[in-house]
Protein backbone atom coordinates (compact mmCIF):
# COMPACT_ATOMS: atom_id res chain seq x y z
CA UNK A 1 0.00 0.00 0.00
CA UNK A 2 2.74 2.30 1.05
CA UNK A 3 5.09 1.23 -1.99
CA UNK A 4 2.00 2.20 -4.48
CA UNK A 5 1.47 5.50 -2.81
CA UNK A 6 4.63 6.30 -3.33
CA UNK A 7 5.31 5.06 -6.97
CA UNK A 8 1.99 7.56 -7.15
CA UNK A 9 3.67 10.61 -5.76
CA UNK A 10 6.84 9.84 -7.57
CA UNK A 11 5.12 9.49 -10.92
CA UNK A 12 3.28 12.76 -10.13
CA UNK A 13 6.25 14.32 -9.18
CA UNK A 14 8.11 13.24 -12.45
CA UNK A 15 5.16 14.33 -14.57
CA UNK A 16 5.05 18.03 -13.13
CA UNK A 17 8.57 18.24 -13.17
CA UNK A 18 8.69 17.37 -17.25
CA UNK A 19 5.45 19.63 -17.71
CA UNK A 20 7.38 22.52 -16.20
CA UNK A 21 10.12 21.72 -18.49
CA UNK A 22 8.23 21.83 -21.40
CA UNK A 23 6.51 24.90 -20.82
CA UNK A 24 10.45 26.58 -20.64
CA UNK A 25 10.69 25.20 -24.02
CA UNK A 26 7.51 26.29 -25.05
CA UNK A 27 8.16 29.56 -23.90
CA UNK A 28 11.49 29.94 -25.26
CA UNK A 29 10.09 28.62 -28.50
CA UNK A 30 7.72 31.50 -28.16
CA UNK A 31 9.84 34.27 -27.92
CA UNK A 32 12.72 33.29 -29.82
CA UNK A 33 10.50 32.26 -33.15
CA UNK A 34 12.28 35.05 -35.70
CA UNK A 35 15.80 33.74 -34.61
CA UNK A 36 14.54 29.93 -35.77
CA UNK A 37 15.04 28.44 -38.90
CA UNK A 38 11.73 27.92 -41.11
CA UNK A 39 10.02 24.59 -39.85
CA UNK A 40 12.43 24.13 -36.67
CA UNK A 41 9.13 25.50 -34.70
CA UNK A 42 6.78 23.36 -35.84
CA UNK A 43 9.47 20.08 -35.47
CA UNK A 44 9.64 21.15 -32.29
CA UNK A 45 6.28 21.58 -31.18
CA UNK A 46 5.45 18.50 -32.56
CA UNK A 47 8.23 16.48 -30.82
CA UNK A 48 6.86 18.33 -27.37
CA UNK A 49 3.62 17.18 -28.65
CA UNK A 50 4.30 13.75 -28.69
CA UNK A 51 6.27 13.81 -25.25
CA UNK A 52 2.93 15.25 -23.87
CA UNK A 53 1.07 12.16 -25.44
CA UNK A 54 2.90 9.96 -24.31
CA UNK A 55 3.24 11.59 -21.04
CA UNK A 56 -0.55 11.16 -20.55
CA UNK A 57 -0.83 7.57 -22.05
CA UNK A 58 1.44 6.72 -19.30
CA UNK A 59 0.20 8.53 -16.10
CA UNK A 60 -3.74 9.16 -17.47
CA UNK A 61 -4.84 5.56 -16.27
CA UNK A 62 -3.53 6.64 -12.25
CA UNK A 63 -6.26 8.52 -12.10
CA UNK A 64 -10.45 7.84 -11.45
CA UNK A 65 -12.34 7.45 -15.15
CA UNK A 66 -14.11 10.43 -14.14
CA UNK A 67 -11.14 12.69 -14.21
CA UNK A 68 -9.17 11.46 -16.83
CA UNK A 69 -10.52 13.62 -20.23
CA UNK A 70 -10.41 16.67 -17.99
CA UNK A 71 -6.49 16.21 -17.02
CA UNK A 72 -6.42 14.97 -20.56
CA UNK A 73 -7.65 18.06 -22.16
CA UNK A 74 -5.57 20.30 -19.54
CA UNK A 75 -2.58 18.46 -20.24
CA UNK A 76 -3.16 18.99 -23.90
CA UNK A 77 -3.50 22.34 -23.84
CA UNK A 78 0.11 22.56 -22.50
CA UNK A 79 1.72 22.17 -25.98
CA UNK A 80 -0.02 25.77 -27.26
CA UNK A 81 -1.82 24.39 -30.08
CA UNK A 82 -5.45 24.80 -30.01
CA UNK A 83 -6.91 21.11 -29.65
CA UNK A 84 -10.04 20.84 -32.03
CA UNK A 85 -11.90 17.62 -30.86
CA UNK A 86 -14.18 15.27 -32.59
CA UNK A 87 -16.09 12.81 -30.65
CA UNK A 88 -18.17 9.81 -32.40
CA UNK A 89 -20.75 7.69 -29.92
CA UNK A 90 -21.32 4.26 -30.58
CA UNK A 91 -24.80 4.98 -30.29
CA UNK A 92 -26.86 7.77 -30.64
CA UNK A 93 -30.52 7.91 -28.76
CA UNK A 94 -30.11 4.59 -28.84
CA UNK A 95 -29.84 3.90 -32.83
CA UNK A 96 -26.52 2.37 -33.64
CA UNK A 97 -23.93 5.09 -34.90
CA UNK A 98 -23.10 4.28 -38.60
CA UNK A 99 -19.74 6.55 -38.11
CA UNK A 100 -18.96 4.97 -35.33
CA UNK A 101 -18.61 1.50 -37.14
CA UNK A 102 -16.59 3.41 -39.81
CA UNK A 103 -14.31 4.80 -37.76
CA UNK A 104 -13.44 1.62 -35.93
CA UNK A 105 -12.83 -0.42 -38.97
CA UNK A 106 -10.65 2.55 -40.26
CA UNK A 107 -8.96 2.32 -36.91
CA UNK A 108 -8.77 -1.39 -36.75
CA UNK A 109 -7.26 -1.23 -40.28
CA UNK A 110 -4.85 1.00 -39.41
CA UNK A 111 -4.16 -0.61 -36.45
CA UNK A 112 -2.78 -3.33 -38.14
CA UNK A 113 0.10 -1.34 -39.72
CA UNK A 114 1.13 -0.29 -36.52
CA UNK A 115 4.34 -1.30 -34.40
CA UNK A 116 2.43 0.03 -30.77
CA UNK A 117 0.73 -3.43 -29.13
CA UNK A 118 -2.87 -3.12 -29.11
CA UNK A 119 -5.78 -4.91 -28.11
CA UNK A 120 -6.09 -8.81 -29.46
CA UNK A 121 -9.23 -10.94 -29.60
CA UNK A 122 -10.47 -13.47 -31.04
CA UNK A 123 -14.51 -14.57 -30.34
CA UNK A 124 -15.56 -17.66 -29.10
CA UNK A 125 -16.18 -19.55 -32.97
CA UNK A 126 -14.31 -17.56 -34.65
CA UNK A 127 -11.26 -17.92 -36.33
CA UNK A 128 -10.26 -14.51 -37.08
CA UNK A 129 -7.38 -12.59 -34.43
CA UNK A 130 -8.71 -8.90 -34.34
CA UNK A 131 -6.34 -6.09 -33.51
CA UNK A 132 -7.90 -3.22 -32.31
CA UNK A 133 -7.48 0.21 -30.02
CA UNK A 134 -8.25 -0.86 -26.47
CA UNK A 135 -10.22 1.67 -24.14
CA UNK A 136 -8.30 4.84 -23.22
CA UNK A 137 -5.32 4.08 -25.47
CA UNK A 138 -4.27 6.49 -28.01
CA UNK A 139 -3.09 5.85 -31.53
CA UNK A 140 -2.17 8.52 -34.19
CA UNK A 141 -2.80 8.57 -37.66
CA UNK A 142 -1.34 11.00 -40.36
CA UNK A 143 -3.67 12.22 -43.32
CA UNK A 144 -2.21 14.39 -46.10
CA UNK A 145 0.39 15.91 -43.56
CA UNK A 146 -2.05 16.33 -41.02
CA UNK A 147 -1.57 14.40 -37.23
CA UNK A 148 -4.79 12.96 -35.72
CA UNK A 149 -4.91 11.70 -32.58
CA UNK A 150 -7.58 8.85 -31.81
CA UNK A 151 -8.62 7.41 -28.46
CA UNK A 152 -11.19 5.14 -27.14
CA UNK A 153 -13.20 6.09 -24.27
CA UNK A 154 -15.57 3.98 -22.29
CA UNK A 155 -18.41 5.29 -19.71
CA UNK A 156 -21.24 3.66 -18.42
CA UNK A 157 -24.85 4.26 -17.85
CA UNK A 158 -25.71 4.29 -14.53
CA UNK A 159 -29.04 6.33 -14.55
CA UNK A 160 -31.93 3.66 -14.41
CA UNK A 161 -33.71 2.86 -17.55
CA UNK A 162 -37.31 1.58 -17.61
CA UNK A 163 -35.70 -0.98 -19.90
CA UNK A 164 -34.68 -4.34 -18.61
CA UNK A 165 -30.71 -5.03 -18.88
CA UNK A 166 -29.92 -1.12 -20.06
CA UNK A 167 -29.03 -0.15 -16.79
CA UNK A 168 -25.09 -0.03 -16.15
CA UNK A 169 -24.53 -1.13 -19.91
CA UNK A 170 -21.03 0.02 -20.75
CA UNK A 171 -20.92 2.67 -23.73
CA UNK A 172 -17.88 3.48 -26.14
CA UNK A 173 -16.98 6.61 -27.68
CA UNK A 174 -14.25 7.68 -30.23
CA UNK A 175 -12.61 10.75 -29.91
CA UNK A 176 -10.25 12.06 -32.90
CA UNK A 177 -8.41 15.12 -31.76
CA UNK A 178 -6.28 17.49 -34.02
CA UNK A 179 -4.69 21.33 -34.11
CA UNK A 180 -7.59 23.34 -34.98
CA UNK A 181 -6.47 25.21 -38.18
CA UNK A 182 -6.91 21.88 -39.73
CA UNK A 183 -10.17 22.26 -38.77
CA UNK A 184 -11.73 22.42 -42.25
CA UNK A 185 -9.45 19.66 -43.84
CA UNK A 186 -11.07 17.19 -41.10
CA UNK A 187 -14.19 17.82 -41.59
CA UNK A 188 -14.43 18.18 -45.58
CA UNK A 189 -11.78 15.49 -46.14
CA UNK A 190 -10.93 13.01 -43.25
CA UNK A 191 -14.54 11.87 -42.39
CA UNK A 192 -15.51 11.45 -45.87
CA UNK A 193 -12.18 9.39 -46.50
CA UNK A 194 -12.94 7.40 -43.23
CA UNK A 195 -16.60 6.23 -44.29
CA UNK A 196 -14.72 5.26 -47.79
CA UNK A 197 -11.99 3.09 -46.31
CA UNK A 198 -14.75 1.91 -44.47
CA UNK A 199 -17.52 1.17 -47.38
CA UNK A 200 -14.34 -0.79 -49.20
CA UNK A 201 -13.23 -2.48 -46.72
CA UNK A 202 -16.58 -3.87 -45.04
CA UNK A 203 -17.37 -6.42 -47.36
CA UNK A 204 -13.62 -7.79 -47.84
CA UNK A 205 -12.40 -9.03 -44.89
CA UNK A 206 -15.06 -8.63 -42.48
CA UNK A 207 -16.25 -11.35 -39.67
CA UNK A 208 -19.44 -11.69 -40.92
CA UNK A 209 -21.63 -11.81 -38.11
CA UNK A 210 -24.69 -13.08 -36.42
CA UNK A 211 -27.28 -10.86 -34.48
CA UNK A 212 -29.50 -11.49 -31.94
CA UNK A 213 -31.82 -8.70 -30.85
CA UNK A 214 -31.28 -7.65 -26.88
CA UNK A 215 -32.12 -5.10 -25.18
CA UNK A 216 -29.58 -2.33 -24.10
CA UNK A 217 -27.28 -3.35 -26.70
CA UNK A 218 -26.74 -0.70 -29.27
CA UNK A 219 -29.78 -0.08 -32.01
CA UNK A 220 -31.11 -3.32 -29.98
CA UNK A 221 -28.91 -6.27 -31.69
CA UNK A 222 -25.87 -7.79 -30.06
CA UNK A 223 -23.81 -8.78 -32.77
CA UNK A 224 -21.63 -12.52 -32.88
CA UNK A 225 -19.53 -13.89 -35.65
CA UNK A 226 -21.54 -15.84 -38.00
CA UNK A 227 -19.75 -19.21 -38.92
CA UNK A 228 -21.91 -21.86 -40.07
CA UNK A 229 -20.66 -24.44 -42.53
CA UNK A 230 -24.09 -25.16 -44.55
CA UNK A 231 -23.78 -24.22 -48.24
CA UNK A 232 -26.27 -25.23 -51.27
CA UNK A 233 -23.42 -28.05 -52.05
CA UNK A 234 -24.25 -29.38 -48.23
CA UNK A 235 -27.95 -28.57 -48.40
CA UNK A 236 -29.61 -31.94 -48.71
CA UNK A 237 -32.91 -31.16 -51.31
CA UNK A 238 -34.20 -31.54 -54.78
CA UNK A 239 -31.42 -30.20 -57.12
CA UNK A 240 -34.12 -28.23 -59.60
CA UNK A 241 -35.58 -26.12 -56.20
CA UNK A 242 -31.96 -26.13 -55.26
CA UNK A 243 -31.10 -24.07 -58.71
CA UNK A 244 -34.15 -22.68 -58.49
CA UNK A 245 -33.51 -20.29 -55.25
CA UNK A 246 -30.02 -19.83 -56.29
CA UNK A 247 -31.12 -18.31 -59.84
CA UNK A 248 -33.45 -16.19 -57.30
CA UNK A 249 -31.39 -14.89 -55.23
CA UNK A 250 -28.73 -13.80 -57.46
CA UNK A 251 -31.47 -12.23 -59.77
CA UNK A 252 -32.60 -10.29 -56.16
CA UNK A 253 -28.88 -9.18 -55.67
CA UNK A 254 -28.31 -8.06 -59.13
CA UNK A 255 -30.95 -5.82 -59.72
CA UNK A 256 -30.71 -2.70 -57.99
CA UNK A 257 -31.69 -0.47 -60.80
CA UNK A 258 -34.41 -2.60 -61.09
CA UNK A 259 -36.19 -1.88 -58.17
CA UNK A 260 -36.05 1.29 -57.80
CA UNK A 261 -37.32 1.78 -61.13
CA UNK A 262 -40.17 -0.51 -60.43
CA UNK A 263 -40.50 2.07 -57.47
CA UNK A 264 -40.27 -1.02 -54.62
CA UNK A 265 -37.98 -1.10 -51.80
CA UNK A 266 -35.14 -3.68 -52.77
CA UNK A 267 -35.93 -6.60 -50.26
CA UNK A 268 -37.39 -9.89 -50.27
CA UNK A 269 -39.26 -12.38 -48.76
CA UNK A 270 -39.02 -16.10 -48.20
CA UNK A 271 -40.99 -17.98 -46.34
CA UNK A 272 -39.30 -21.35 -45.56
CA UNK A 273 -42.30 -23.95 -44.47
CA UNK A 274 -42.23 -27.93 -44.10
CA UNK A 275 -41.88 -30.33 -41.06
CA UNK A 276 -39.18 -29.87 -38.71
CA UNK A 277 -35.42 -31.29 -39.49
CA UNK A 278 -35.86 -30.72 -43.20
CA UNK A 279 -33.64 -28.35 -43.15
CA UNK A 280 -35.59 -24.99 -42.83
CA UNK A 281 -32.40 -23.51 -40.18
CA UNK A 282 -29.82 -24.96 -42.21
CA UNK A 283 -31.10 -23.10 -46.01
CA UNK A 284 -31.28 -20.19 -44.06
CA UNK A 285 -26.93 -20.11 -43.01
CA UNK A 286 -26.69 -21.17 -47.04
CA UNK A 287 -28.55 -19.00 -48.43
CA UNK A 288 -26.46 -16.09 -45.75
CA UNK A 289 -23.19 -17.78 -46.82
CA UNK A 290 -23.96 -18.08 -50.95
CA UNK A 291 -24.95 -14.07 -50.59
CA UNK A 292 -22.02 -13.27 -47.94
CA UNK A 293 -24.63 -11.38 -45.96
CA UNK A 294 -25.13 -10.87 -41.99
CA UNK A 295 -27.94 -12.79 -40.22
CA UNK A 296 -30.67 -10.40 -38.08
CA UNK A 297 -31.72 -13.15 -35.55
CA UNK A 298 -35.30 -11.87 -34.59
CA UNK A 299 -36.76 -13.09 -31.83
CA UNK A 300 -40.17 -11.87 -31.45
CA UNK A 301 -41.34 -12.76 -28.34
CA UNK A 302 -38.27 -10.65 -26.83
CA UNK A 303 -39.72 -7.95 -28.77
CA UNK A 304 -42.37 -5.70 -26.72
CA UNK A 305 -43.99 -3.42 -28.95
CA UNK A 306 -44.78 -2.61 -32.39
CA UNK A 307 -42.39 0.28 -32.11
CA UNK A 308 -39.75 -1.37 -31.11
CA UNK A 309 -40.21 -4.02 -33.78
CA UNK A 310 -39.53 -1.07 -36.08
CA UNK A 311 -36.79 0.43 -34.27
CA UNK A 312 -34.83 -3.32 -34.70
CA UNK A 313 -35.67 -3.04 -38.26
CA UNK A 314 -34.32 0.44 -38.50
CA UNK A 315 -31.04 -0.88 -37.10
CA UNK A 316 -30.06 -3.57 -39.67
CA UNK A 317 -28.40 -2.88 -41.61
CA UNK A 318 -27.70 -3.69 -45.93
CA UNK A 319 -26.63 -6.51 -46.94
CA UNK A 320 -28.32 -9.00 -44.43
CA UNK A 321 -31.19 -11.20 -43.85
CA UNK A 322 -33.52 -10.94 -41.34
CA UNK A 323 -35.20 -13.82 -39.93
CA UNK A 324 -37.80 -14.85 -37.91
CA UNK A 325 -37.71 -18.57 -37.12
CA UNK A 326 -41.27 -20.57 -36.33
CA UNK A 327 -42.83 -17.50 -36.73
CA UNK A 328 -46.32 -19.66 -36.21
CA UNK A 329 -45.39 -20.12 -32.38
CA UNK A 330 -43.64 -16.19 -31.51
CA UNK A 331 -46.96 -15.06 -32.44
CA UNK A 332 -50.49 -15.55 -33.04
CA UNK A 333 -50.79 -15.17 -36.54
CA UNK A 334 -53.44 -16.89 -37.64
CA UNK A 335 -56.18 -16.10 -40.80
CA UNK A 336 -57.75 -13.18 -39.03
CA UNK A 337 -60.97 -14.34 -41.20
CA UNK A 338 -61.19 -17.35 -39.32
CA UNK A 339 -60.40 -16.07 -36.11
CA UNK A 340 -62.87 -16.55 -33.36
CA UNK A 341 -63.31 -15.23 -29.71
CA UNK A 342 -62.71 -18.27 -27.50
CA UNK A 343 -59.42 -18.21 -26.49
CA UNK A 344 -56.70 -20.40 -28.54
CA UNK A 345 -55.23 -23.85 -26.78
CA UNK A 346 -51.68 -23.57 -26.35
CA UNK A 347 -49.93 -26.79 -27.83
CA UNK A 348 -48.79 -28.74 -25.54
CA UNK A 349 -44.97 -28.14 -24.46
CA UNK A 350 -45.23 -24.45 -26.39
CA UNK A 351 -45.06 -21.45 -24.01
CA UNK A 352 -47.84 -19.01 -24.98
CA UNK A 353 -46.00 -15.87 -26.42
CA UNK A 354 -45.69 -13.09 -24.25
CA UNK A 355 -44.70 -10.66 -27.20
CA UNK A 356 -46.45 -7.11 -27.21
CA UNK A 357 -45.80 -7.16 -31.19
CA UNK A 358 -49.55 -7.28 -33.36
CA UNK A 359 -50.09 -8.69 -36.97
CA UNK A 360 -50.07 -5.37 -37.73
CA UNK A 361 -46.70 -4.77 -36.47
CA UNK A 362 -45.56 -7.70 -38.46
CA UNK A 363 -46.99 -6.64 -41.59
CA UNK A 364 -45.62 -3.76 -41.42
CA UNK A 365 -42.45 -4.74 -40.52
CA UNK A 366 -42.03 -6.74 -43.96
CA UNK A 367 -43.64 -4.31 -45.74
CA UNK A 368 -44.13 -1.16 -44.51
CA UNK A 369 -42.71 2.24 -45.10
CA UNK A 370 -39.60 1.49 -42.54
CA UNK A 371 -38.98 -1.58 -45.05
CA UNK A 372 -37.16 0.43 -47.36
CA UNK A 373 -34.77 2.03 -44.92
CA UNK A 374 -31.68 0.55 -46.02
CA UNK A 375 -30.14 -1.45 -48.91
CA UNK A 376 -30.53 -4.98 -50.40
CA UNK A 377 -32.39 -7.37 -47.54
CA UNK A 378 -33.84 -10.62 -47.05
CA UNK A 379 -36.51 -11.30 -44.91
CA UNK A 380 -37.08 -15.35 -44.04
CA UNK A 381 -39.89 -16.30 -41.98
CA UNK A 382 -39.60 -20.47 -40.72
CA UNK A 383 -42.69 -22.50 -40.60
CA UNK A 384 -44.17 -26.11 -39.67
CA UNK A 385 -47.54 -24.86 -39.95
CA UNK A 386 -48.22 -22.75 -43.03
CA UNK A 387 -51.64 -22.84 -43.05
CA UNK A 388 -51.64 -21.40 -39.86
CA UNK A 389 -50.66 -18.29 -40.91
CA UNK A 390 -52.72 -15.00 -41.85
CA UNK A 391 -52.98 -14.75 -46.22
CA UNK A 392 -51.44 -11.05 -45.17
CA UNK A 393 -48.62 -12.00 -44.20
CA UNK A 394 -48.35 -14.88 -47.17
CA UNK A 395 -49.02 -12.41 -49.70
CA UNK A 396 -46.38 -11.78 -52.87
CA UNK A 397 -44.57 -8.41 -51.77
CA UNK A 398 -44.22 -9.87 -48.15
CA UNK A 399 -43.11 -13.52 -48.58
CA UNK A 400 -42.40 -13.53 -52.45
CA UNK A 401 -41.13 -16.95 -52.41
CA UNK A 402 -42.82 -20.22 -50.77
CA UNK A 403 -40.20 -23.12 -50.50
CA UNK A 404 -41.29 -26.25 -48.85
CA UNK A 405 -38.88 -28.36 -47.27
CA UNK A 406 -40.29 -31.77 -47.64
CA UNK A 407 -39.08 -35.57 -46.30
CA UNK A 408 -35.97 -36.32 -47.99
CA UNK A 409 -36.01 -37.24 -51.31
CA UNK A 410 -33.49 -39.37 -53.99
CA UNK A 411 -31.35 -36.22 -54.77
CA UNK A 412 -31.10 -35.22 -51.07
CA UNK A 413 -30.34 -38.64 -49.62
CA UNK A 414 -27.65 -38.54 -52.54
CA UNK A 415 -26.06 -35.43 -51.59
CA UNK A 416 -26.39 -36.58 -47.36
CA UNK A 417 -24.46 -40.24 -49.00
CA UNK A 418 -21.56 -37.87 -50.08
CA UNK A 419 -21.41 -35.68 -47.19
CA UNK A 420 -21.58 -37.69 -44.54
CA UNK A 421 -20.31 -41.30 -45.83
CA UNK A 422 -18.31 -39.86 -49.09
CA UNK A 423 -19.94 -42.09 -51.30
CA UNK A 424 -21.43 -41.08 -54.40
CA UNK A 425 -22.47 -44.46 -55.90
CA UNK A 426 -23.76 -47.52 -54.37
CA UNK A 427 -26.13 -50.59 -54.80
CA UNK A 428 -28.00 -49.54 -51.75
CA UNK A 429 -28.79 -45.89 -53.24
CA UNK A 430 -30.81 -47.82 -56.18
CA UNK A 431 -32.77 -49.61 -53.63
CA UNK A 432 -33.37 -46.39 -51.64
CA UNK A 433 -34.74 -44.99 -54.71
CA UNK A 434 -37.24 -47.06 -55.30
CA UNK A 435 -38.56 -47.22 -50.96
CA UNK A 436 -37.99 -43.43 -50.35
CA UNK A 437 -40.96 -41.58 -51.94
CA UNK A 438 -42.75 -43.44 -49.91
CA UNK A 439 -41.13 -43.16 -46.29
CA UNK A 440 -41.48 -40.24 -44.22
CA UNK A 441 -38.26 -39.06 -43.41
CA UNK A 442 -36.30 -35.89 -42.74
CA UNK A 443 -32.75 -34.99 -43.79
CA UNK A 444 -31.69 -34.91 -40.28
CA UNK A 445 -33.44 -38.58 -39.60
CA UNK A 446 -30.69 -39.69 -41.97
CA UNK A 447 -27.52 -37.51 -41.12
CA UNK A 448 -28.43 -38.99 -37.20
CA UNK A 449 -28.10 -42.40 -38.59
CA UNK A 450 -25.30 -41.42 -40.80
CA UNK A 451 -23.72 -40.01 -37.70
CA UNK A 452 -24.43 -43.07 -35.36
CA UNK A 453 -22.44 -45.21 -37.46
CA UNK A 454 -18.95 -44.77 -36.15
CA UNK A 455 -17.68 -43.81 -39.72
CA UNK A 456 -18.35 -46.87 -41.57
CA UNK A 457 -20.34 -46.32 -44.22
CA UNK A 458 -21.81 -49.75 -44.97
CA UNK A 459 -23.11 -50.34 -41.72
CA UNK A 460 -24.96 -46.70 -42.21
CA UNK A 461 -26.36 -47.54 -45.26
CA UNK A 462 -27.89 -50.59 -43.91
CA UNK A 463 -29.00 -48.97 -41.03
CA UNK A 464 -30.70 -46.20 -43.16
CA UNK A 465 -32.37 -48.67 -45.27
CA UNK A 466 -33.22 -50.86 -42.27
CA UNK A 467 -35.11 -48.07 -40.82
CA UNK A 468 -37.13 -47.04 -44.02
CA UNK A 469 -38.15 -50.46 -44.24
CA UNK A 470 -39.01 -50.27 -40.62
CA UNK A 471 -41.16 -47.34 -41.56
CA UNK A 472 -42.51 -48.43 -44.47
CA UNK A 473 -43.67 -51.89 -42.28
CA UNK A 474 -45.02 -50.10 -39.59
CA UNK A 475 -47.41 -48.56 -41.72
CA UNK A 476 -48.40 -51.92 -43.99
CA UNK A 477 -49.18 -53.67 -40.52
CA UNK A 478 -51.36 -51.21 -39.31
CA UNK A 479 -53.12 -51.31 -42.53
CA UNK A 480 -53.28 -55.39 -42.67
CA UNK A 481 -55.90 -55.22 -39.82
CA UNK A 482 -57.57 -52.51 -41.75
CA UNK A 483 -61.34 -53.22 -42.80
CA UNK A 484 -61.36 -54.22 -46.04
CA UNK A 485 -62.21 -51.06 -49.02
CA UNK A 486 -63.80 -51.46 -51.68
CA UNK A 487 -63.80 -48.65 -53.52
CA UNK A 488 -67.41 -47.96 -55.63
CA UNK A 489 -65.29 -46.28 -58.83
CA UNK A 490 -63.89 -49.76 -59.67
CA UNK A 491 -66.33 -50.35 -62.00
CA UNK A 492 -66.38 -47.06 -63.43
CA UNK A 493 -62.88 -47.28 -63.81
CA UNK A 494 -62.59 -50.71 -65.39
CA UNK A 495 -65.31 -49.44 -67.74
CA UNK A 496 -63.31 -46.75 -68.69
CA UNK A 497 -60.14 -48.44 -68.54
CA UNK A 498 -59.85 -49.03 -72.26
CA UNK A 499 -60.45 -45.87 -73.26
CA UNK A 500 -57.55 -44.42 -70.78
CA UNK A 501 -54.43 -43.47 -72.20
CA UNK A 502 -51.60 -45.56 -71.17
CA UNK A 503 -49.92 -43.57 -68.72
CA UNK A 504 -52.68 -43.74 -66.22
CA UNK A 505 -51.74 -47.95 -66.06
CA UNK A 506 -47.94 -46.68 -65.62
CA UNK A 507 -49.06 -44.25 -62.65
CA UNK A 508 -50.99 -47.24 -61.05
CA UNK A 509 -47.63 -49.19 -61.48
CA UNK A 510 -46.01 -47.16 -59.24
CA UNK A 511 -47.99 -48.05 -56.58
CA UNK A 512 -47.67 -51.51 -57.21
CA UNK A 513 -43.87 -51.22 -57.02
CA UNK A 514 -44.48 -49.31 -53.70
CA UNK A 515 -46.21 -52.78 -52.91
CA UNK A 516 -43.67 -55.09 -53.50
CA UNK A 517 -41.50 -53.17 -51.71
CA UNK A 518 -44.02 -53.36 -48.72
CA UNK A 519 -43.88 -57.06 -49.26
CA UNK A 520 -47.37 -57.43 -50.07
CA UNK A 521 -48.79 -59.74 -52.75
CA UNK A 522 -48.49 -57.60 -56.08
CA UNK A 523 -50.51 -59.10 -58.53
CA UNK A 524 -53.47 -59.17 -56.69
CA UNK A 525 -53.24 -55.72 -55.42
CA UNK A 526 -53.19 -55.13 -59.04
CA UNK A 527 -56.66 -57.18 -59.66
CA UNK A 528 -57.77 -54.97 -57.45
CA UNK A 529 -56.56 -51.21 -58.17
CA UNK A 530 -58.49 -48.33 -58.58
CA UNK A 531 -57.06 -44.61 -59.56
CA UNK A 532 -58.64 -41.75 -59.78
CA UNK A 533 -57.75 -38.21 -59.83
CA UNK A 534 -55.16 -37.90 -62.66
CA UNK A 535 -53.76 -34.63 -63.80
CA UNK A 536 -50.84 -34.45 -66.14
CA UNK A 537 -47.99 -32.28 -68.12
CA UNK A 538 -45.95 -32.79 -70.47
CA UNK A 539 -43.87 -36.30 -69.25
CA UNK A 540 -45.57 -36.03 -65.27
CA UNK A 541 -48.01 -37.16 -64.15
CA UNK A 542 -49.47 -36.91 -60.82
CA UNK A 543 -51.34 -40.08 -59.27
CA UNK A 544 -53.29 -40.84 -56.44
CA UNK A 545 -54.85 -44.25 -56.35
CA UNK A 546 -56.14 -46.84 -53.81
CA UNK A 547 -55.45 -50.73 -53.36
CA UNK A 548 -58.25 -52.67 -52.32
CA UNK A 549 -57.75 -54.31 -49.27
CA UNK A 550 -54.78 -52.08 -47.35
CA UNK A 551 -56.39 -48.42 -48.22
CA UNK A 552 -52.69 -48.06 -49.71
CA UNK A 553 -53.12 -44.37 -50.86
CA UNK A 554 -50.77 -42.40 -52.48
CA UNK A 555 -49.75 -39.05 -54.27
CA UNK A 556 -46.56 -38.25 -56.31
CA UNK A 557 -45.20 -37.53 -59.84
CA UNK A 558 -43.59 -39.83 -61.37
CA UNK A 559 -43.10 -39.85 -65.08
CA UNK A 560 -44.28 -42.16 -67.74
CA UNK A 561 -43.12 -43.72 -71.37
CA UNK A 562 -46.04 -43.47 -73.63
CA UNK A 563 -44.47 -46.20 -76.04
CA UNK A 564 -45.45 -48.57 -73.35
CA UNK A 565 -48.85 -49.31 -74.39
CA UNK A 566 -50.97 -51.67 -72.45
CA UNK A 567 -48.26 -53.46 -72.41
CA UNK A 568 -49.55 -54.28 -68.84
CA UNK A 569 -47.09 -53.46 -65.58
CA UNK A 570 -44.11 -54.43 -67.80
CA UNK A 571 -42.81 -50.85 -68.48
CA UNK A 572 -40.50 -49.69 -65.73
CA UNK A 573 -42.04 -46.19 -64.30
CA UNK A 574 -39.76 -44.86 -62.32
CA UNK A 575 -40.85 -42.00 -59.42
CA UNK A 576 -38.76 -39.30 -59.99
CA UNK A 577 -39.92 -37.72 -56.75
CA UNK A 578 -43.07 -37.96 -54.29
CA UNK A 579 -45.00 -34.89 -53.64
CA UNK A 580 -45.51 -33.81 -50.02
CA UNK A 581 -47.99 -35.93 -48.57
CA UNK A 582 -47.27 -38.72 -50.71
CA UNK A 583 -46.92 -41.86 -48.45
CA UNK A 584 -49.63 -45.17 -47.96
CA UNK A 585 -52.35 -44.31 -44.97
N1 LIG B 1 -31.88 -30.41 -46.12
C1 LIG B 1 -30.86 -30.67 -45.30
N2 LIG B 1 -29.61 -30.74 -45.76
C2 LIG B 1 -28.58 -31.01 -44.95
N3 LIG B 1 -28.70 -31.23 -43.64
C3 LIG B 1 -29.93 -31.17 -43.12
C4 LIG B 1 -31.06 -30.87 -43.92
N4 LIG B 1 -32.15 -30.90 -43.12
C5 LIG B 1 -31.72 -31.16 -41.89
N5 LIG B 1 -30.39 -31.33 -41.88
C6 LIG B 1 -29.58 -31.66 -40.70
O1 LIG B 1 -30.47 -31.79 -39.61
C7 LIG B 1 -30.24 -30.83 -38.59
C8 LIG B 1 -31.52 -30.06 -38.30
O2 LIG B 1 -31.86 -29.32 -39.45
P1 LIG B 1 -32.50 -27.88 -39.43
O3 LIG B 1 -32.35 -27.25 -38.10
O4 LIG B 1 -31.97 -27.12 -40.60
O5 LIG B 1 -34.01 -28.25 -39.65
P2 LIG B 1 -35.30 -27.34 -39.52
O6 LIG B 1 -36.18 -27.66 -40.67
O7 LIG B 1 -34.89 -25.92 -39.37
O8 LIG B 1 -35.94 -27.86 -38.18
P3 LIG B 1 -36.95 -27.09 -37.20
O9 LIG B 1 -38.20 -26.82 -37.96
O10 LIG B 1 -37.14 -28.05 -36.08
O11 LIG B 1 -36.25 -25.83 -36.79
C9 LIG B 1 -29.16 -29.92 -39.10
O12 LIG B 1 -28.14 -29.83 -38.17
C10 LIG B 1 -28.64 -30.53 -40.37
O13 LIG B 1 -27.39 -31.11 -40.12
Amino acid sequence: MEKSLMEFLFSWQSMSTMLASIMVMQTAITNFRQFLPPGFERCVRDFLSKVIQTAINYFLYLLPSKFQRFVRDLLLSFTCESRGTIVIKEDDNSYSNDLYDAAHSYLTSQCLFSPKVFNFSKHKNSRKIIKKMGSNQSFEVTFEGVKVQWSLQQSSNDQSSSDIGRNNSIHHSLELSFDEQHVQKIHDSYIPHIVEVYESIRFKNRQRRLYTNRLGSPGGWRPMPFVHPSTFETLAMDKVMKTEIQEDLKRFIGRKDYYTKAGRAWKRGYLLHGPPGTGKTSMIAAIANFLDFDIYDLELTGVYSNSSLMNLLINTSSKSVIVVEDIDCSLDLSNRKKKKKKKKKVEPGRKRSSSGVSLSGVLNFVDGLWSCCAGERLIIFTTNHKEKLDPALLRAGRMDKHIQLSYCGIDGFKILTKNYLGIEEHEVIKKVEKVLPFVKITPADIAEIFMSSDGNAEIALVNVVEEMERRLKKVGDSEVVAEAFIDPTWENFKARYASQATRKLHQLQVIFRARRLLGFGLRRSCQNTVATSIGTSAGYGKFRGRIRGSKLKAYGIVDFDMQDEFDDFKGVTKVIRASPGSRPI
